[in-house]
């Protein structure tokens, strides 16, 4: 069985790649990144070391990778002849890789033969992202016959997944823990396989939105904090224990969201939280905040897991201070490296406070307002982030 994965990034290779390959599947990376697609070719396989106390190594072989742009036709044909299509290309790039998975699954539809597609990216429904956008290029006989044979699931996808380079080569680092959902009613029903090592789950919306409410939200929260205080890594965040008490008094306002919408248990959250902490602090992981900051327009989003929380505490008419504060030092966050990092500087400077969050984070007037007094206030002197009224 063949498994198309477009992305041998962190995450591609360090978790989606490890899973499918225990499931039995041949992975064919798809990429863009020369250097990783040869180094994929020449070894037929990759290594994955696991931050536990063994540095425990295993290698994943039964690999190949071709080029997403120069290898175009290779990649429809094999679309063609494919078990199981999945991403790990980031939200943004879903629809730079929506041609090519348009033009391999007409393809194969000729044949009728169905196929599961999983978009796995930090985003509430990834796959019926990607879904919409091959559906946005197509004209309407063309997808008519995607629809009857393509299969779009979400998902939701944990574990902290890096890179390293020993002797000129790539290795994954990843902790240990990992967790894998899959929304199940929307999977391909006649699928000749069945995964194991993940979790299926009838309604994805609690799964996707603790993952990225609770988990990203404190990732986000710790690396720009630890931005706006000179930290280079988020350990180093952590262990600040203002930092760390600050994130914790939000993340209890975010829970208050699940305890409402969704009357999950108090105790199981909270142990949740802990543990989530305890992940993130792991001192064998050094995870720089501009990796776990970067594209911050993206994250200051309304649906993304800084401004939704804000938004649904509001209408819930629960507090939310916290999460305030940590939106507005996510719009202080820089990073000379980083597109959105300076493109959300430039509309600061440009069109102001207020008009910025409207825009970027499609707040109202008087969220935007009550977020220009934080930022002027942190802007006058960051240590006022850590006073009990602002
Ligand atoms: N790293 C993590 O800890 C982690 C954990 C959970 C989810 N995620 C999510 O997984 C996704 C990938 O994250 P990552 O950390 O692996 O990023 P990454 O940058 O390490 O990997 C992304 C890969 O996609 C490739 N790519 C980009 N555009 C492409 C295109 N048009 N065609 C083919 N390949 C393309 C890049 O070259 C790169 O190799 C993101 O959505 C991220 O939010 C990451
Ligand atoms: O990938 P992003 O940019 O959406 O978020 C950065 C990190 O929070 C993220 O990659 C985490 O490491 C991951 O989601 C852990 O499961």
């Amino acid at each position: 069985m063949k498994a198309i994965h477009f992305g041998a990034g962190n995450i591609g290779r360090g978790f989606i790649g490890q899973v499918l390959h225990d499931n039995n599947f041949e992975l064919i990376f798809i990429d863009t990144n020369n250097t990783i697609i040869d180094q994929l070719n020449q070894d037929k396989g990759y290594n994955i070391e696991l931050l536990d106390s063994n540095q425990t190594q295993i290698y994943i072989d039964n690999v190949s990778a071709l080029h997403s742009v120069k290898e175009a036709d290779k990649v429809i044909e094999l679309i063609d002849e494919g078990d199981i299509i999945t991403t790990s290309v980031g939200a943004h790039n879903l629809v730079h890789i929506s041609p090519i998975i348009k033009k391999g699954l007409i393809k194969r539809a000729g044949k009728k033969k169905t196929i599961n597609i999983l978009a796995n990216e930090n985003m509430i429904n990834a796959s019926d992202l990607l879904r919409e956008e091959i559906k946005k290029i197509c004209d309407p006989s063309e997808w008519d016959v995607i629809e009857e044979t393509a299969y779009f699931a979400n998902t939701s996808i944990d574990r902290q997944a890096l890179s390293k380079e020993t002797n000129g080569k790539q290795i994954a680092i990843v902790e240990p823990y990992y967790e894998w959902i899959i929304e199940k009613n929307k999977l391909d029903p006649n699928a000749n396989y069945s995964l194991k090592n993940v979790k299926m789950v009838s309604n994805m919306k609690p799964y996707i939105e603790r993952k990225l409410f609770l988990v990203n939200a404190c990732h986000a929260a710790f690396a720009y904090l630890g931005s706006l205080f000179d930290y280079a890594t988020v350990q180093e965040s952590i262990k600040d224990h203002r930092i760390n008490r600050l994130v914790r008094q939000f993340l209890a306002q975010n829970i208050a969201y699940f305890l409402k919408e969704y009357q999950m248990d108090k105790d199981e959250l909270k142990h949740f939280v802990d543990k989530t902490i305890a992940r993130q602090g792991n001192t064998a992981l050094s995870d720089d905040v501009h990796r776990v900051g970067r594209s911050p327009k993206r994250k200051l989003g309304p649906f993304d897991r800084l401004i939704f929380p804000i938004k649904k505490l509001d209408e819930l008419n629960l507090e939310n201070d916290k999460g305030k504060r940590i939106a507005v030092a996510a719009y202080c966050y820089q990073d000379k490296n980083d597109k959105e990092a300076i493109e959300i500087q430039n509309m600061i400077s440009e069109q102001g406070i207020i008009d910025t969050v409207k825009k970027v984070s499609q707040v109202s007037n008087a969220q935007a307002q009550e977020l220009s007094e934080i930022y002027y206030a942190i802007h006058h002197n960051r240590e006022n982030i850590f006073l009990e009224e602002i």
